[in-house]
């Protein structure tokens, strides 16, 4: 069994870092890679999966320490999956706000049956950088992508995430609740039972 105290979280995003700690509790400290380097690695991988380890791996090389990493995006119905793995360089590194507008626009006049989409989170977690067996755990969540931006919590795409089982946007939830049924909170409770934290 492993037995971690400290891990490095391979991200630079600090929304990330938030939920991630939150649903980790005080069993496990996440450092965040910032701490190491401001460099970060180009995500070449053709997959969550594939990303997701090869931000781990560099995690753990630069910091010596076991890495999590958390490659995640919005996979949307009527783009054919788009922009998935591309999430983060939808409008080519302008930003949440770009890619929120780009997304807006490529569903202008596509009426609301047809605006399905889920949130998609591969957790990678390696022990040291070139483990061979790499822990990977998979969290999904379905909504739809609304007309307009709302709700001011959260981060990315999270204001045109309408949840259907809470009937508000993801960014209208409170963290709390965010963290209870995000795609990234599936992933984390697949972690936490594969590590034995619960
Ligand atoms: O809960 C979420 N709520 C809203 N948006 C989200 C969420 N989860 C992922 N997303 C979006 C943000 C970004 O556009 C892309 C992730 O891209 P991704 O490369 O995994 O992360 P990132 O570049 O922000 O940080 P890093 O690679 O350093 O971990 O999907
Ligand atoms: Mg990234």
């Amino acid at each position: 069994m492993m037995n971690f105290t400290q891990l490095v979280l391979a991200s630079h995003n600090a929304g990330k870092l938030k939920e991630l700690q939150a649903m980790l509790g005080d069993s496990v400290q996440l450092r965040s890679i910032g701490e190491f380097s401001t460099v970060e690695p180009e995500e070449t991988g053709l997959s969550f999966v594939e990303n997701a380890i090869l931000k781990a791996r560099n995690a753990a090389r630069i910091s010596g320490l076991p890495a999590l990493a958390d490659d995640s995006g919005l996979a949307v119905d009527f783009l054919g999956g788009a922009p998935g793995i591309y999430s983060a360089r939808y409008a080519d590194g302008q930003g949440d706000e770009a890619n929120n507008a780009k997304l807006l626009d490529a569903l202008k006049d596509v009426p609301e049956t047809e605006r399905g989409a889920q949130f998609v989170c591969v957790l990678a977690l390696v022990r040291h950088a070139d483990d061979p067996l790499p822990i990977l755990c998979e969290g999904l969540w379905q909504g739809r992508i609304l007309t307009q931006a709302s709700g001011e919590h959260g981060f990315g795409y999270d204001p045109l995430f309408w949840v259907p089982e809470r009937d508000c946007s993801s960014a209208e939830l409170s963290p709390g609740d965010k963290n209870l049924i995000s795609h990234r909170a599936r992933a984390m409770e697949l972690l936490r039972l594969r590590l034995g934290l619960k």
